[in-house]
């Protein structure tokens, strides 16, 4: 009998719990301020509109809708980006951000001829490690977070991508670190970019959270964009899960960034093969919302104010939780509580802590302290903050 999933299998516990008090911060799904799952109106709308026409329900390409795939990348990348317009992008529709990620292991795994491991940062996304040792990847650690501190453990981040062995693949997590919520700033990005290039290692982004760290698309896609800036080649896999509320829907794309055109087109020959072995093609439903949204101007200015507005209560909820602690008496340090960004905070919460606030109250995180923030609201974020008072003093 395999062991529950780590983080999925926090809502599945969540779910017996019979107290009336009963809080789930495990998976990272945005809820709003009363707890519900968000349909943002945008995707409403969109939806609608999509099925208004009547569509078929015929298979799509191996690689998906076009006017999804080609809006996500110029999503990610921007539309003044070079590297596009010279088409060296190869990009298809995925399985959300998780398939995304597959897709890239399975093509790494098979045709990198450098050093065959990933180095993924510490700590990272659970699945990560999953993902890519399935493909046959081994995966390693870079150091990335300072547990003393609550934040970026920047220098360790620098010294160990210089003893990283040259033409390794390393992971790296474009906005809203999970589970950290700790991002390094632009200038550390820009460094980390010319240490990568100098050490000659294939970047692998996975930005799963555009737009939801800052409420700013753009903003939140400057680490891919200085990527590209600087030249590098790299793949990225995005997810329209958080973003766009798509979660079962499971909308997201797959890049790999070439040098040109003509190797652009052989790397796509592969990935339509790699993709047609995996799962053939992927779901049109989720696509087809998500590219109504980015194809029609209207449509993206909604979504834009519904981003905003889901990374805006997460902002707000942080400052809550942190001001309750404070008011509690609370003798720990909380400022990270506010200092993190995106959909997580990392806590420094100990197991045994963990333990305590599920058994004892009811609240629900991962062992290792993540808390999804967007399971906190105006309502419970003061009996939050009492458990986690009464088990941290
Ligand atoms: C960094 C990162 N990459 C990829 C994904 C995959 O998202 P897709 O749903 O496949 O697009 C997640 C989702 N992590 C969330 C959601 C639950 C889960 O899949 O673990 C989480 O960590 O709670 C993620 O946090």
């Amino acid at each position: 009998m395999g062991p529950p999933d780590a983080i999925l299998g926090v809502t599945e516990a969540f779910k017996k719990d019979t107290n009336p008090k009963k809080i789930n911060l495990g998976a990272g799904a945005y809820r709003d301020d009363n707890t519900q799952p968000f349909v943002l109106p945008s995707v409403r709308e969109a939806e609608n509109r999509v099925l208004s026409r009547k569509l078929d329900k015929e298979y799509a390409t191996i690689i998906g809708i076009p006017e999804f795939y080609n809006k996500a990348i110029e999503l990610a990348l921007g539309k003044g980006s070079k590297r596009l317009a010279a088409k060296h992008n190869v990009t298809a529709q995925s399985i959300s951000g998780t398939g995304a990620l597959r897709i890239g292991a399975a093509f790494l795994a098979k045709f990198w001829q450098g050093n065959r491991e990933i180095y993924i940062p510490s700590p990272s996304w659970g699945n990560h490690v999953a993902i890519f040792e399935h493909a046959g990847l081994p995966v390693n650690r870079y150091r990335y977070y300072d547990k003393d501190t609550c934040a970026l453990d920047f220098s360790g981040l620098i010294e160990d991508l210089k003893k990283i062995p040259e033409r390794s693949i390393v992971l790296l997590h474009a906005c809203a670190h999970n589970p950290t919520g700790v991002d390094p700033t632009l200038e550390q990005w820009r460094e980390i970019s010319a240490l990568v290039k100098k050490r000659n290692l294939y970047p692998f982004i996975d930005m799963a959270y555009q737009g939801f760290a800052t409420g700013d698309i753009d903003r939140d896609a400057q680490a891919v964009r200085t990527f590209e800036a600087d030249g590098h080649d790299f793949c990225l896999a995005q997810s329209f899960a958080k973003n766009m509320g798509l979660y079962g829907e499971r909308a997201g794309a797959f890049t790999v960034l070439c040098s040109d055109e003509e190797e652009a087109a052989r790397v796509m020959s592969q990935v339509k093969i790699l993709i047609r072995g995996l799962y053939s093609n992927p779901p049109v439903h989720g696509a087809r919302i998500a590219a109504e949204i980015l194809n029609n101007e209207d449509l993206r200015a909604q979504w834009l104010k519904d981003v905003k507005l889901m990374a805006d209560r997460i902002i707000d909820v942080r400052t809550k939780l942190k001001d309750n602690l404070i008011k509690l008496g609370s003798s720990q340090n909380w400022d990270h509580i506010v200092n993190q960004i995106g959909m997580f905070c990392f806590t420094g919460l100990k197991p045994e802590q963990v333990q305590k606030l599920i058994k004892d109250h009811s609240v629900y995180l991962t062992n290792d302290g993540r808390v999804s923030m967007a399971g906190v609201t105006s309502k419970n974020v003061e009996y939050l903050a009492e458990s986690i008072h009464k088990v941290t003093k």
